[in-house]
């Protein structure tokens, strides 16, 4: 009876809304008496809409029923407002529930609500807004590598040398942009290993914003006369137009020394020097690749969080530097150096697909073998962003010191070079799991910072160490599948 009654009722409903919107045609009745719910129209979708409001299905009013239009793209096709009712031609026997809107991304577009070229949050930007141009990029020199390795630079190297084609004559279907990063913004950001200068980084060649996180502590101090070059920014300090205002400047970062409410000093653009003194260690470098899991959540399947600690805590150790004569007592200077972070995720796979790796590893695949399933590389990340951001830096240049790269990495290493950095020293990573097997204080922390014997398993910043069997089976297969440099005999299970 009940079900009897609820048939009924949905009977009812459906005939209501067959009722209101079904085209004038007749059509044939089912053998209940009601008509077939073929209709162009879903009444489902009309009776979502009545239910929750325009503002839900606010697009759909744009749609109607409308003469099947052969040429999507004729006059008025998108915009039903500019229908001017079928012509001779358009008449076709067949209604079609058709759309007469513009793609959402189009529409956007008209109302200004979608940027055309500017990355920073999706927020457009005016164009006369100069923190929006990019037509002050860094001197070419700056990014010249020594190979060529893009397709314009084999076809303009061979033109050239013939003679007969000028370099701006190259196709440009052909050419692919030289590769141009630009700081777009330098804060100072206080953290259990001191302070520290985070960079934004925008460029031509992806959409994700790079970070380079700066030590370099000795910049907040006022004595000029220091040996040491600051590791600065070269596109940030450019004068990026000429109606950029001091305080333009200063609010993306362009200023030197310690910035408050009585200190305002813009920096000029002028090109630092990358020569230090020869007893001054080279800059300790790290290239970072993200991992949201490591580094956010804590997850301890790696130790991708703790390395970006260690990282930052080795950049900052004070360098004891060695005495002139036996008499002398030991100097000091702070600790510098830079970790560019690079949005390169689970080894530039994306995190979806590092999730769904995590499930193939748990069912017993390594990493390695759990990105191949996946149809991924074992690692598909470059390092031709980062290279590019060093530079920007003055770090690891041609004529400048060259840098001590903090990593297990061979590929990292090689990569590298190939695009021209300098590197002087590779600095091993040990896990510190690793390291207090051989009697070594981890939790050396900086003054005012976290104090020694933070909780193990904490993977954040000024945080412990990383252990358990997800981490084990993880390093082992960065040592003997992928080359790293570590040797297991030193790991606490071996
Ligand atoms: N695909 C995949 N990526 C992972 C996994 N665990 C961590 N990652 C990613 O690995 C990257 C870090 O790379 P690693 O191979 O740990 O280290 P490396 O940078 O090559 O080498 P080091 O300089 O010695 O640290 C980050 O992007 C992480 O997101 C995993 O299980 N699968």
């Amino acid at each position: 009876m009940a079900l009897h009654k609820s048939l009924s009722e949905g009977v009812s409903d459906l005939a209501l809304l067959d009722m209101l919107t079904a085209p004038d045609l007749p059509l044939p009745a089912t053998k209940h008496g009601i008509r077939r719910r073929d209709s162009d129209l879903d009444p489902l979708l009309l009776a979502t809409a009545a239910a929750y409001g325009p503002h839900v299905t606010r697009n759909h009013y744009a749609h109607d029923f409308f003469p099947a239009v052969g040429d999507p793209r004729a006059e008025g096709a998108y915009d039903w407002t500019q229908w001017r009712g079928e012509t001779k031609q358009d008449r076709k026997p067949r209604l079609k529930y058709v759309s007469r809107q513009a793609p959402r991304s189009q529409r956007l577009k008209d109302q200004g609500l979608l940027p055309e070229d500017d990355k920073e949050n999706g927020k457009a930007r005016a164009p006369s807004d100069p923190l929006r141009r990019a037509d002050n990029l860094p001197p070419p020199a700056l990014h010249k590598r020594s190979a060529p390795a893009t397709v314009s630079e084999t076809l303009s190297s061979t033109s050239s040398q013939s003679g007969t084609v000028a370099l701006n004559d190259t196709p440009s279907a052909l050419t692919a942009p030289d590769l141009d990063v630009k700081c777009m913004a330098r804060t100072r950001v206080p953290t259990p290993h001191g302070p520290i200068f985070l960079h934004i980084y925008h460029n031509n060649h992806d959409n994700k914003e790079h970070l380079a996180i700066v030590v370099d502590p000795a910049q907040f101090s006022d004595d000029n006369s220091r040996q040491i070059p600051p590791i600065r920014s070269r596109s940030l300090d450019a004068v990026w137009s000429e109606s950029e205002t001091e305080m333009d400047r200063i609010t993306r970062g362009a200023y030197v020394g310690r910035l408050s409410s009585i200190s305002q000093t813009p920096s000029t653009p002028s090109e630092h020097s990358t020569i230090t003194p020869e007893h001054i260690p080279s800059p300790l470098v790290r290239i970072h690749s993200e991992c949201f899991t490591g580094e956010t959540i804590g997850s301890m399947r790696c130790d991708c969080g703790e390395q970006l600690d260690e990282a930052i805590r080795q950049i900052a150790q004070p360098i004891i530097l060695p005495s002139p004569s036996l008499s002398d007592q030991c100097a000091t200077i702070p600790g510098r150096g830079a970790v560019v972070y690079l949005r390169q995720e689970g080894r530039g796979i994306g995190l979806l697909s590092k999730i769904r790796a995590y499930n193939l590893q748990d069912l017993g695949h390594d990493t390695v073998t759990a990105n191949l399933m996946l149809g991924h590389k074992a690692d598909e990340r470059g390092y031709e962003i980062a290279a590019a951001i060093l530079r920007d830096l003055g770090l690891g240049t041609e004529v400048g010191e060259g840098v001590r790269l903090l990593t297990n990495n061979p590929d990292k290493v090689q990569a590298l070079e190939r695009e021209g950095i300098r590197i002087v020293e590779r600095v091993p990573m040990i896990p510190r799991t690793w390291q207090r097997r051989q009697g070594v204080e981890v939790h050396d922390t900086h003054e005012g910072g976290i104090k020694s014997g933070a909780p193990h398993g904490l993977t954040m910043i000024g945080g412990g160490e990383v252990y358990g069997e997800d981490l084990d089976k993880y390093l082992r297969t960065k040592v003997l599948k992928m080359g790293h440099l570590l040797s297991l005999s030193d790991a606490p299970h071996s």
